[in-house]
């Protein structure tokens, strides 16, 4: 994760040449980004080896003598020293002696440090699960997952019950003390929450934690994930505008350390600085808006060409690594990237899927979802995710292995009213069907809700299945429709096959009666040859 070295927030690297409006301090060292082995040393990774940048030669000795720290610092965490709490100071699963070798890896063709980082969560008094049923060890869990995604090292966790949280710091000043004493035993860079936090806040615990520690929640994360998988030019400047979006309002109070430098003097000061760096942002954020108009006029246009031929295009939907583009490569012979990592899919695609019978339907793969996810984010995909909102069917991908499947699906269902695309048919796929225990079972339980079949992507298992319940739910957007058409219209038949779902064909000495369900669209076009049947 790269950070802003004149302010607390973390710096947004994008493609978009529009917005590079701060340097991270590794870049302001001219150093590739790398973390560090405690909160002063700096290292920078040169073809040669390592380098050390730092000019203190005992910051040397902390790296040459890394594993009996590292031993010291584990007895420190786990209670046999200093004020953490065993209880509630949980370390998330780590190899025990990670090498500082094995801290690096490959990132953009680039060896760098994993950062150290810690996290922290709340549990509100009186609820075991938020809105969306998750609990508080299950949040920290996934942003664990999110953290390891961004590139970083989790090192150890905790959490808290609270009423509400403290307008200044979070936590009172209790649990802040317990959090600074663990993530400096610990060598932590990056302390990560698991909810938004203000800018003051952001600000307030950056002070305290003291040194190069970094502050961040998990919209920032997701948003650092987001810049770093955009692949293409609409996405990245989605993301970027997120980032300016959810910088906005944290750029309060960033400069008051002008007016305690010219000692008060010049009251003021920052309040005018924070305006002019309000308005640059605000300027940056409508020539973003323009670019991205015309970058979607575009791809609507192409869209609409593709409308043009009205074959049915069908959405997959789902949570975050369900496993929506292994399905579409499966099916499609598509390689879009999938991989055990949130987020993998940043932009739609969309490819033909032909079934034997002839009959095709257009499939849409999309960005997953997670509980959690920040208003700025939705907003900001909307326009992508206009794909689902004009698509004929969703089939909401769901990994019926995960344990907390059930409230994956809530949190999806939720976002998908935000999008308002309940006028949609919708049909469910539990996939990963691999992966549990009792597969017949399972189906079983999936034929008596109906609207659900089970398959693996991975093994292809129940995709044929698949194929057949998306054509039956086609059908339900379509048209009957019984139409005779003329021998030497042999075109408009094979049309049918591909957009419709045909029921009976028979041949008469005038030409073909078909009998099928097709687009609504497709139907009008028909009308004559309609007539002439019923004639
Ligand atoms: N065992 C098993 N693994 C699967 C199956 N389908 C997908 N996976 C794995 O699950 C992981 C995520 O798959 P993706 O297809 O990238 O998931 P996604 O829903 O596209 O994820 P995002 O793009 O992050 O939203 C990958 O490691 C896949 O190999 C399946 O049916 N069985
Ligand atoms: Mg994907």
């Amino acid at each position: 994760m790269l950070w802003c070295s004149s302010c607390s927030l973390p710096r947004f690297t994008t493609a978009s040449t529009l917005y590079k409006p701060y340097l991270s301090w590794a870049q302001a060292l001219k150093l590739p980004k790398v973390s560090v082995a405690d909160n002063k040393t700096r290292l920078g990774v040169l073809p040669e080896g390592l380098e050390v940048v730092s000019s203190q030669d005992d910051d040397l000795q902390v790296i040459e003598t890394k594993d009996e720290k590292q031993e010291h610092l584990h007895e420190l965490v786990n209670g046999a020293a200093g004020s953490v709490d065993k209880k509630k100071t949980k370390k998330i699963p780590v190899e025990e002696d990670r090498s500082f070798e094995s801290r690096y890896k490959l990132r953009n063709g680039r060896e760098v440090l994993e950062e150290k980082a810690y996290l922290v969560g709340v549990e509100r008094k009186g609820e075991t699960e938020n809105e969306v049923g998750f609990g508080i060890e299950e949040s920290l869990k996934e942003l664990s997952q999110l953290a390891d995604t961004a590139g970083l090292l989790v090192v150890g966790s905790t959490y808290q019950k609270l009423n509400s949280p403290n307008p200044r710091t979070y936590f009172g000043s209790g649990k802040v003390a317990e959090i600074k004493s663990a993530i400096h035993a610990l060598g932590v860079e990056t302390v990560i929450f698991d909810d938004e936090l203000s800018a003051g806040q952001l600000r307030n615990l950056e002070k305290i934690f003291g040194g190069d520690v970094r502050v961040c929640d998990r919209t920032a994360l997701i948003l650092d994930i987001f810049n770093q998988r955009a692949a293409t030019h609409e996405a990245s400047l989605q993301v970027a505008l997120a980032q300016m979006e959810y910088q906005l309002p944290r750029l309060t109070k960033m400069w008051t350390h002008l007016e305690r430098q010219a000692g008060g003097q010049v009251k003021g000061m920052g309040e005018k600085q924070i305006e002019v760096d309000k308005r640059i942002l605000r300027t940056q954020i409508g020539i973003l808006k323009k670019e991205l108009q015309s970058v979607r006029k575009h791809r609507k246009q192409y869209r609409n060409r593709r409308v043009s031929v009205p074959v049915p295009v069908v959405s997959l939907v789902g949570y975050t690594n369900a496993g929506k583009s292994t399905l579409l490569n499966q099916l499609t012979g598509a390689d879009v990237l999938a991989e055990d990592q949130l987020f993998a899919t940043l932009d739609p695609t969309t490819r033909r899927v032909q079934m034997k019978n002839g009959s095709e339907f257009l499939l849409t793969d999309t960005v997953g979802f997670i509980q959690k996810l920040p208003t700025t984010l939705v907003a900001a995909f909307r326009a992508t995710l206009e794909e689902i909102t004009e698509s004929s069917l969703l089939v909401h991908v769901v990994d019926i292995s995960h344990p907390l499947a059930q409230q994956q699906i809530d949190a999806v269902d939720k976002v998908l009213l935000e999008l308002d695309v309940s006028s949609i048919p919708k049909m469910m796929v539990w996939n990963k069907v691999d992966r549990v225990s009792d597969p017949q079972n399972l189906k079983l339980e999936a034929e008596k809700r109906g609207d659900t079949v089970c398959v693996s992507a991975l093994t292809g298992d129940g995709l044929q299945e698949f194929c057949n319940a998306v054509q039956e739910k086609l059908k339900e957007s379509m048209v009957w429709v019984e139409a005779l058409i003329p021998f030497d219209k042999g075109e408009l038949l094979s049309t049918i096959h591909k957009v419709g779902v045909v029921d009976k064909t028979e041949y008469m000495a005038n030409g073909t009666v078909v009998r099928a369900h097709v687009p609504l669209r497709f139907a009008r076009l028909l009308t004559p040859l309609r007539q002439l049947c019923k004639s």
